[in-house]
C-alpha cells in the first residue's frame, strides 16, 4: 500500500468533498456526467483499463501449453484471479485512492504491446460507443495462440455509496485446443467514500465457462461480509451443470484478490499458489505521444491531463470542452451525411454464438445488447488493413493469415 493510503483527502479539499458527496446523493446513474473535485480526477481514460487483463502475459498464455483440460481450465481461473488486483486495486495503490477516470470519446484508442519471454502480446482498445460509454478490446499473443476479446459498459446507481454493475463479458480463445472461455464481469461498489479515500470492493459472483466442459464460479466478499476480510474470493471449478454439487468440485481457490490465493484439488491438496505482491509485471509499451494517432488516448487527452496534474480546473474544463465540442461537430456532420462513425478495429455483430452456447452455465447472464449499443467483435479485416501509425499491427495480422 502506498504511504498515501487514507490520505487522499487534503485538508484544503474537505469542503469540496462534502459538496461532491451531496451532489452524488442525487446522482442519476450517469457516471460520465458526475462532476468531481480536482484531486479525485484521474488523468487516465477508461480505454486504458483494457490493459489490466494482460499485465502478466506469462499467466495469460500459461493455459495454452497445458494438455490436461481440467488443469487448463484451472490455469484460466488462476490468470483471471490474478488480473483482479490490476483491474480494481492498482489505482488506489498507485494514487492513494480510486479516482474518476476520463470519460472516453467515441473512437478513442489505446494501442500497445507487451514484450517479454512470451513473445509479443498485443493490445487494441477502442471506445466503440459514447452513449452509453462502451469500451471494446482485443488482446492476443500469436506465439502461444491466445486471444482475449471483450467489451464492457457500466450501469451505476447510488444508495449509501456508488454501486456499479458491469454489462459485457470477455471471451478467451486458445487456438491449440480450439477452446473458448466465457468470462463474466463482477459488479462492484465504492468503499471509503465518506472519508475521501474511495476504493473498489467486488460483489456477488462471476463465472468462467469453458467450452471444454468445466466452469469456475468466483464469489466475492469484503469487510462487511461473513468472512469479514477485505477483497476476499472463493472459487470452485466443476463440470458443467454441477454448480450445486459439492462432491463434483475439481478445484477450489481461496484468498484475497489483492494479496494471496491458494488453489487446491478435490483432495484438498495445494496444487498452486499465487502471490500478487511478488508476481512480476511486464510494462506495456505505448508509442511516444508525438508518434501517436490523434485519436490515441494519451495524445488526445494530453492537455487535459497536464491541467489536472497542475490542479488547474479552469484549463481542465476548457480543454475538455474543446474535445466535447469537436466530437459534437463530428456527430452532427455524420448525421447530416446519413452515416455513422466508422470504428477502427471493431464491428457490430448480429449475435454471438459462443456466448449463446456457454451462457447456460452462467446463470443470470444475458447479452443485453441494448445496454452496450450492440454486440462488439474484433474485426480482423479492419485490423489487417490498418494504416499508419498502426501498420505494424496490420503487418503482423496479415502474416498470420488473418
Ligand atoms: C471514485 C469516485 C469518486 C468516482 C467513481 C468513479 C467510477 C466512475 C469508477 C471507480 C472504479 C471504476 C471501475 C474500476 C475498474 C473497472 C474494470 C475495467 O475492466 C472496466 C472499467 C471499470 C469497471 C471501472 C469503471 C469506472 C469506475 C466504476
Amino acid at each position: 500500500m502506498s504511504s498515501e493510503e487514507g490520505a487522499a483527502l487534503p485538508a484544503s479539499s474537505k469542503g469540496s468533498w462534502g459538496s461532491f458527496l451531496k451532489s452524488i446523493a442525487s446522482f442519476n446513474g450517469d457516471l460520465a456526467s458526475m462532476t468531481a473535485p480536482a484531486f479525485i480526477l484521474s488523468t487516465t481514460s477508461l480505454t486504458e483499463f483494457s490493459a489490466y487483463w494482460a499485465e502478466m502475459p506469462k499467466l495469460l498464455v500459461a493455459p495454452a501449453a497445458e494438455k490436461d483440460p481440467q488443469k487448463r481450465a484451472m490455469l484460466v481461473l488462476k490468470w483471471f484471479l490474478s488480473t483482479l488486483k490490476q483491474q480494481y486495486a492498482s489505482r488506489n495503490e498507485k494514487l492513494g485512492s480510486e479516482k474518476k477516470p476520463l470519460n472516453p470519446f467515441l473512437g478513442e484508442l489505446f494501442i500497445g504491446k507487451w514484450e517479454d519471454q512470451e513473445g509479443t502480446t498485443h493490445l487494441v482498445s477502442e471506445q466503440v460507443s459514447h452513449h452509453p460509454p462502451v469500451t471494446a478490446y482485443s488482446i492476443w499473443n500469436d506465439k502461444h495462440g491466445v486471444r482475449l476479446q471483450g467489451y464492457n459498459a457500466q450501469k451505476a446507481s447510488f444508495s449509501r455509496t456508488i454501486h456499479v454493475r458491469q454489462v459485457g463479458h470477455a471471451i478467451l480463445h486458445l487456438d491449440a485446443w480450439d477452446e473458448d472461455y466465457l468470462i463474466t464481469l463482477p459488479s462492484l461498489h465504492i468503499e471509503g467514500l465518506i472519508t475521501g479515500s474511495p476504493y473498489v470492493e467486488l460483489n456477488k459472483s462471476t463465472y468462467i465457462v469453458g467450452s471444454n466442459g468445466f466452469t469456475s464460479k468466483v464469489e466475492y466478499s469484503g469487510k462487511g461480509w461473513v468472512s469479514g476480510t477485505k477483497n476476499s474470493i472463493t472459487a470452485t471449478m466443476y463440470p458443467h451443470g454441477k454448480e450445486k454439487s459439492k462432491h463434483d468440485v475439481i478445484y477450489t481457490a481461496e484468498g484475497a484478490w489483492t494479496n494471496n490465493f491458494t488453489i487446491k484439488n478435490a483432495k484438498k491438496e495445494v496444487v498452486d499458489t499465487y502471490n500478487a505482491k511478488a508476481e512480476p509485471k511486464t510494462p506495456l509499451q505505448v508509442a511516444p505521444i508525438e508518434a501517436q494517432d490523434p485519436l490515441e488516448t494519451r495524445r488526445a487527452w494530453q492537455k487535459v491531463a497536464a491541467a489536472i496534474l497542475k490542479g488547474d480546473m479552469n484549463t481542465t474544463s476548457a480543454e475538455k470542452t474543446l474535445i466535447e465540442n469537436s466530437q459534437r461537430e463530428m456527430r452532427k456532420k455524420e448525421a447530416a451525411e446519413g452515416r455513422e462513425w466508422e470504428r477502427r478495429f471493431f464491428s457490430k455483430a448480429k449475435g454471438l454464438p459462443i456466448f449463446e452456447k456457454l451462457k447456460k452455465e452462467a446463470p443470470g447472464e444475458s447479452l443485453e445488447a441494448d445496454q452496450t449499443n450492440g454486440v462488439w467483435v474484433f474485426d480482423q479485416a479492419k485490423a489487417s488493413a490498418a494504416k499508419p501509425p498502426f501498420s505494424q499491427l496490420s503487418k503482423e495480422l496479415s502474416k498470420n493469415g488473418a
